[in-house]
């Protein structure tokens, strides 16, 4: 039955979804790796295919900006359509310093600024951390004998903000010294709403840009087509 958010019928979606901010990504994705995708939701404009990818259903949808979206979302598929994994394919910004424009981060936990997570369990500081079977899954795929790969791939920790465009001074460099390795603005939801339902998350996010470092950023285009090496690891843990 479809729901306020997603105008779909149980078994549309596969048990497995890949979640881009943008919905036109998620398309583009579609399109990229399925000959047979089909339109499942368009609600508000936010486009979801399902298909298959080397004869394994999986589904792509787009989220939106920022954890009170994704949530939406991710609630629904969760609860409503038999998913059970999301992986998130998203950029990033860098903030460690040897984390490039170009490269990959698997971000196996996110710390965040916002209070969704921190009002699951009162007087918990929930930390949000990625399945370890899915990040397992997309590091081994970056070992592989057949990746050829971007940039580097990273593993470790992100943070996940609300402001895109406010960082409190300071902060950034603070985040640096203790081991962050980028900014992005929903892995942290994904990962809470993953644990509300027993669910499996990940997000595999491309570096976009550097908060520290802006001379190699990439343009709006870019930030739009340069993805494939993150989802190349993004459909190895999908079908793990
Ligand atoms: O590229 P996406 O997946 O949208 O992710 C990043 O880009 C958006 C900000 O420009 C935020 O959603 C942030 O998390
Ligand atoms: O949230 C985001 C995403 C990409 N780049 C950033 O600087 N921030």
């Amino acid at each position: 039955m479809a729901t306020p958010h997603i105008a779909a019928e149980p078994g549309d979606f596969a048990p497995a979804v890949l979640m881009p901010g943008d919905p036109r990504r998620a398309q583009r994705i579609a399109e990229m790796l399925m000959d047979d995708a089909r339109l499942v939701t368009d609600v508000r404009g936010m486009l979801g295919f399902t298909g298959t990818v080397d004869g394994k259903p999986l589904s792509v949808m787009g989220s939106g900006m920022g954890q009170p979206s994704f949530t939406i979302y991710a609630t629904e598929l969760f609860s409503q359509f038999g998913v059970e994994r999301i992986i998130r394919v998203g950029t990033a910004g860098g903030i460690a310093p040897r984390v490039k424009v170009g490269d990959v981060v698997i971000a196996t936990g996110a710390h965040t600024d916002s209070a969704m997570n921190q009002l699951r369990i009162p007087g918990v500081n929930f930390s949000a951390v990625a399945d370890f079977h899915l990040a397992q899954a997309a590091w081994e795929a970056s070992r592989s004998a057949e990746a050829a790969q971007d940039g580097t791939v990273h593993a470790g920790p992100i943070i996940s903000r609300d402001h895109f465009y406010f960082t409190p001074e300071g902060q950034t460099e603070r985040l640096a010294a203790h081991g962050v390795l980028a900014v992005e603005m929903e892995a942290a939801a994904l990962y809470g709403v993953a644990a509300e339902f027993g669910a499996q998350a990940l997000a595999v996010l491309t570096i976009s840009d550097h908060l520290l470092d802006h001379s190699e950023d990439m343009s709006a285009q870019e930030r739009e087509t340069r993805f494939t090496g993150a989802l190349r690891l993004a459909v190895a843990a999908a079908h793990s």
